[in-house]
């Protein structure tokens, strides 16, 4: 049987700084990583979503885990990288060159996107990867950009694989499958929040808490709110969730991690906003907005 599950708490998915003329700006990343790492988080995870993957370089893909793999030594933390595609071979080979580095605590594996395999393809994709890929995974459940949908019982098949530590649940909703997989929680295997918007209400039906790209910005706000639900003080935990929440809702109102960016260079925390095509940069409107929330002003 797997112990307790490994990843507990606030994982904060970087963005991925750029210079004016995007190029990668490591120095940033570094200084990020940190920061998020003392501000309390439990660890980091590189090249999600939020870190604009699919617009990087093999080279700044190295660059990208090794900045951050050197702060999580630094603050013994761990880190989970992003990894996976639609082919279950070439995912295992990616995922075998990750293993081989020797430090890196897990890989967060998207169901296969855009082929949409059915739930059976998708568990038979995860049986594989766990077979033979040597990393613990953490599955993406994220339908919305994947295109396939999982349900509990498919779900529950994926957490009994000997390889898979955790789910990082993005489905948009709290939903009876939700709770089907929060009411019967299997050993060793964490539920982690991926909405932002409603982390708080997840972690307070009981996930182990979550990989939000909320928390590049206000990390300690996010560490502490799931801190507070997940040790019973219910009341600071709801009132500091519905704050973040509102967070959440303004650096989502344009595409994913436009916003945030904006944020963080408004703070001087990044050296420019500049994200990569097919992204554009957010507008001056949301920002301001956003920005007044992270400086917890509404
Ligand atoms: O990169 C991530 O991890 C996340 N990506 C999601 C997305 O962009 O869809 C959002 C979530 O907060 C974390």
């Amino acid at each position: 049987m797997k112990p307790e599950p490994i990843f507990q708490g606030l994982y904060v998915p970087l963005i991925t700084p750029f210079t004016d003329d995007l190029r990668l700006a490591p120095d940033a990343l570094a200084r990020l990583a940190d920061d998020a790492l003392s501000a309390g988080a439990s660890g980091l995870v590189a090249l999600g979503t939020t870190a604009e993957t699919a617009t990087l370089t093999a080279e700044e893909r190295e660059t990208v885990i090794r900045v951050c793999s050197a702060a999580c030594r630094a603050h013994g933390a761990p880190l989970i990288v992003g990894a996976g595609t639609n082919d279950t071979a070439a995912t295992i080979t990616a995922l075998r060159e990750l293993a081989a580095q020797g430090d890196i605590a897990a890989a967060l594996v998207p169901a296969p996107p855009y082929t949409r395999p059915g739930e059976a393809g998708t568990l038979a994709h995860f049986t594989a990867l766990s077979e033979h890929g040597g990393l613990p995974l953490v599955v993406y459940d994220i339908p919305y950009r994947t295109g396939q949908t999982l349900g509990a019982d498919t779900i529950t098949a994926l957490g009994r694989l000997p390889g898979v530590v955790g789910i990082k649940h993005a489905t948009g909703a709290i939903d009876p499958t939700t709770m089907e997989l929060l009411g019967t929680p299997l050993p060793g295997f964490a539920v982690l929040g991926g909405d932002d918007v409603v982390l708080s209400p997840l972690v307070a039906a009981g996930a182990h808490g979550g990989i939000v790209a909320s928390a590049n910005v206000r990390t300690a706000d996010f560490a502490e709110m799931i801190t507070l639900w997940r040790s019973g003080s219910a009341a600071p935990a709801r009132s500091l969730g519905a704050e973040l929440a509102r967070l959440s809702a303004a650096l989502f109102t344009e595409p994913n991690p436009t916003v945030i960016k904006g944020v963080l260079n408004a703070q001087n925390r990044i050296p420019s906003p500049a994200v990569r095509m097919p992204l554009l940069a957010a507008s001056t409107d949301a920002v301001r907005r956003a920005a007044l929330l992270a400086a917890g002003r509404d």
